[in-house]
């Protein structure tokens, strides 16, 4: 039988329309109405169809504001973009997604990439390669090793008593305020790098002004560029090759020369670890030696073939050990800094609590008093008897409730195996980008109420279930196998600092202006800067 076509019908006609019915079925009626995501509640209509939304709101720094106040409005679940949902409760939420172990997203990698995307656990965003390399560290950074570890016992009386107080016994003496956000970070990796390399080679910035200035600068020198770093970096590195540079060169360099900081100390400990020289104990090079060690343990089945690499595993190491390295003093030095500076503002507006606490420190044996003996082999007190302060805990909680520093979502992918439940929504496919943020679930008022208030009295006493209700809804630390996991030795690190000042000093303001947290995956005071007076008690 013979087809017969009519005159004026037009062949590509038919395809172009059949392209347009296609295309507005699966872009805009598909997830518009017959998506699963397509009942959850928008961020804004947009957000159904088009991902301009969420990069506007990424590109202008506003997103831990705006999604905050989305949240209020709208509930727990919020679609931000046609394939991507903010997700703030428990059940069904944080629960579901960081309980259940889902994989983070290329954002990792992007934002945090060290030694030309050398991973590290933090970048890392597949499971198994994940926790092959946290078995590797979880020991060094477990509570019983932090609470007992001689390194750090020896280094926390030093740079209590050598460093960190003399600062404060000065500014008390000549009555000259402080800026404590800045020595808030130089205490921090001074601390903590004592703990990674040892002592002799730890960073001095509580003393040493200039080089902290200098790393300061080089560390948040990319920040105002982060939108293209992590939404945009194949435009960025597209415009790039044609001589538009969205990421000046000099953040570039700014990374460079902080990665040449950090490898020029892991060859310095190579170097010590090769004459196998026998550490004392404040200059041990705890963390470096600990993955050195246990990429030793791995490598023989690795590492075949070259005589060189056998007999020098670290070589074969040396990127891997870096990047740890680089990427532990990056998550130390911000994430304390800023959340000791919030916990001397809160308390410098609270003269009572500043009384209680030091009438508590001052039961500790021997408590941290300043001057101080240091030939006298017991002249600090016990770790495990700081840790165990109540008022002192309570205090970094709510600090930590109400200031957290990790402010901006964290980024996961729904598993591509079956579809899964959140927050109630059923049938949400694999592959989805979810996120939860710490900014707005521990600003829940049903369950701590006037959350903008703090108050650490709330975990103090109280009926058990609501602690427990409060401690599921904390998430400052995040949760899951993802967790932090130096959280130990950061509240370690914390709880010294406040314990040292207070029972030496009271402290008030002088300038805060600008406290309110900024914006960003971490986000400190908007104006940089805590100024206090510190008066001897
Ligand atoms: C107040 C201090 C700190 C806070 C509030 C904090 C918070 C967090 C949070 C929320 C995460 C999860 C982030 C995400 O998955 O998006 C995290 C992960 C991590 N933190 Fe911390 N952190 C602090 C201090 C430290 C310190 C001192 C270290 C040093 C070792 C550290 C090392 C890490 C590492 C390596 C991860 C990645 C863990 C993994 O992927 O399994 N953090 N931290």
């Amino acid at each position: 039988m013979e087809i017969t076509v009519p005159p004026n019908f037009n062949l590509s006609l038919l395809a172009s329309t059949l392209l347009i019915l296609i295309v507005i079925y699966k872009y805009i009626l598909t997830p518009l109405f017959l998506s699963p995501l397509s009942r959850i509640p928008s961020a804004h209509p947009s957000c159904h169809i088009f991902p301009v939304w969420i990069n506007y709101i990424r590109f202008f720094n506003i997103e831990n504001g705006t999604l905050f106040r989305l949240h209020q409005q709208k509930g727990p679940i919020l679609r931000i973009g046609p394939n991507e949902l903010s997700i703030n409760c428990y059940e069904g939420g944080i629960k579901t997604i960081f309980g259940g172990g889902y994989e983070k997203t290329s954002y990792y990698p992007r934002r945090f990439a060290a030694y030309n995307g050398t991973k590290n656990m933090f970048t890392t965003q597949e499971t198994h390669p994940h926790s092959i390399r946290k078995r590797m560290l979880s020991n060094i950074y477990s509570k019983s090793h932090i609470l007992t570890s001689p390194t750090i016992q020896t280094n926390t009386l030093s740079i209590l008593h050598t460093r960190f107080l003399p600062l404060l016994h000065q500014s008390a003496d000549t009555q000259m305020p402080l800026e404590v956000l800045t020595l808030s970070y130089a205490y921090a990796m001074d601390f903590f790098t004592a703990y990674q390399f040892g002592r002799k080679l730890s960073s001095n910035f509580l003393q040493d002004v200039d080089t902290r200035t200098w790393y300061l600068g080089h560390f948040f020198a990319s920040r105002p560029y982060l939108y293209w770093i992590t939404e945009q970096p194949q435009l960025a590195a597209f415009l790039g090759i044609l001589g538009v540079n969205l990421v000046p060169r000099a953040c570039k360099t700014s990374i460079s020369a902080l990665e040449t900081w950090n490898i020029l100390r892991c060859e310095e400990v190579e170097r010590l670890l090769a004459q196998e020289e026998v550490f004392e104990a404040g200059d041990t090079p705890s963390v470096y030696s600990h993955l050195r060690r246990a990429f030793q343990k791995v490598d023989p089945e690795n590492v075949v073939g070259r005589e060189e690499e056998k007999q020098h595993p670290h070589d074969a190491r040396k990127l891997d050990l870096a990047s740890e390295m680089f990427d532990h003093q990056a998550a130390a030095i911000e994430t304390a800094g800023i959340t000791l500076a919030y916990v001397y503002y809160e308390l410098s507006q609270r003269p009572d609590l500043q009384a209680s606490l030091r009438a508590e420190l001052l039961s500790l044996s021997p408590p941290l008093l300043y001057p101080h003996d240091l030939t006298n082999p017991i002249s600090s007190p016990h770790p495990k008897s700081v840790d165990a302060l109540p008022i002192l805990d309570a205090i970094l909680q709510e600090t930590l409730r109400r200031w957290p520093v990790v402010a901006g979502g964290q980024r996961r992918v729904t598993p591509k195996m079956g579809t899964h439940t959140l927050a109630g929504y059923t049938g949400i496919p694999g592959g989805v980008k979810v996120q939860s943020s710490a900014g707005v679930l521990q600003m829940n008022p049903a369950v701590f109420p006037e959350p903008g208030s703090w108050r650490p009295e709330r975990w103090m006493g109280g009926d058990e279930a609501r602690l427990g209700e409060m401690k599921r809804w904390f998430w400052a630390w995040s949760s899951g196998g993802r967790m932090c996991i130096g959280r130990h030795f950061a509240t370690l690190l914390m709880k010294h600092a406040i314990a040292a000042i207070y029972t030496n000093y009271t402290s008030s303001i002088i300038d805060a202006e600008g406290i309110e947290q900024g914006e960003g995956f971490s986000a400190g005071p908007k104006g940089n800067k805590v100024v206090l007076q510190f008066v001897h008690v």
